[in-house]
C-alpha cells in the first residue's frame, strides 16, 4: 500500500500492493497498521456501507454537520468520478477540491477525513462503492451541497444531467450551507 498526495494536503489517494496470479488477484483492501502509518490516523472505523448506481447517478455531496464522519472509499464494480470539497472555513484550501477516477480497473482508495462534502458521479454502465465511516449516520445531522455550484465548479466528466436524490435536488450552495470551523 502507497500513499499519494493530492492538491488538497489531508486527502490521500491510497493504492493497494496487488498481488496477481493464474486464478485472479489478492489486495489487502484494509490493514490497520499501514492505514495508520500512510495517514497518521489510527482510524476506528465503525460502519462499512455498499451503494450500488447505475451510470449518470450522482451521491452527494454529503457531510455530517454533528459527528462527522470521516471515509475510506473505493469501487469494485465499473468507475465513479469521486469528489472530496474542503468546507472548513478555517483551512488554506477551504472551497477547492480533489477529484479522481476510483473503479475497480485501478482499485484505488480515497482517503478522506472529517470536514469534506464528498459525493461521486457514475461514469460505467453500474458501478458498486463501498466506504467505511468513523462515526455512525446521523440523518438528522446529515447535509448536501449542491453538485453544481458554480463557486466549487466541479468537473463532472458528464455530458447529461446527472439523476439526482430528491435530497441531492436540495442541496444548498456552499455560501448557504453549514460548515466546519
Ligand atoms: C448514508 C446511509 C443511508 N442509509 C439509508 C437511508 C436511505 O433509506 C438509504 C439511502 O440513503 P442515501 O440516499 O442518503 O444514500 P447516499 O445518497 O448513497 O448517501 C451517501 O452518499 C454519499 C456518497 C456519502 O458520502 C455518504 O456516505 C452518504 O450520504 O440508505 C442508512 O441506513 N445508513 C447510512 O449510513
Amino acid at each position: 500500500m502507497k500513499a499519494i498526495q493530492t492538491a488538497i494536503p489531508d486527502l490521500l489517494i491510497l493504492e493497494p500492493k496487488v498481488f496477481g496470479d493464474d486464478r485472479g488477484f489478492f489486495y489487502e483492501s484494509f490493514n490497520r497498521q499501514k492505514f495508520s502509518e500512510l495517514t497518521g490516523r489510527d482510524a476506528d472505523f465503525v460502519q462499512d456501507n455498499h451503494s450500488r448506481s447505475v451510470k449518470g447517478v450522482l451521491r452527494g455531496l454529503h457531510y455530517q454537520i454533528q459527528h462527522p464522519q470521516a471515509k475510506l472509499v473505493r469501487v469494485v464494480q465499473g468507475a465513479v468520478l469521486d469528489v472530496a470539497v474542503d468546507i472548513r472555513k478555517s483551512s488554506p484550501t477551504f472551497g477547492q477540491h480533489v477529484a479522481l477516477e476510483l473503479s475497480a480497473e485501478n482499485k484505488r482508495m480515497f482517503w478522506i477525513p472529517e470536514g469534506f462534502a464528498h459525493g461521486f458521479v457514475v461514469l460505467s454502465d453500474t458501478a458498486e462503492f463501498l466506504y467505511k465511516t468513523t462515526d455512525y449516520w446521523y440523518p438528522e445531522f446529515e447535509r448536501s451541497i449542491v453538485w453544481d455550484d458554480p463557486e466549487i465548479a466541479i468537473d463532472w466528466q458528464v455530458q447529461a444531467p446527472p439523476a439526482l436524490s430528491a435530497k441531492d435536488l436540495q442541496g444548498k450552495s456552499l455560501a448557504g450551507a453549514e460548515l466546519f470551523e
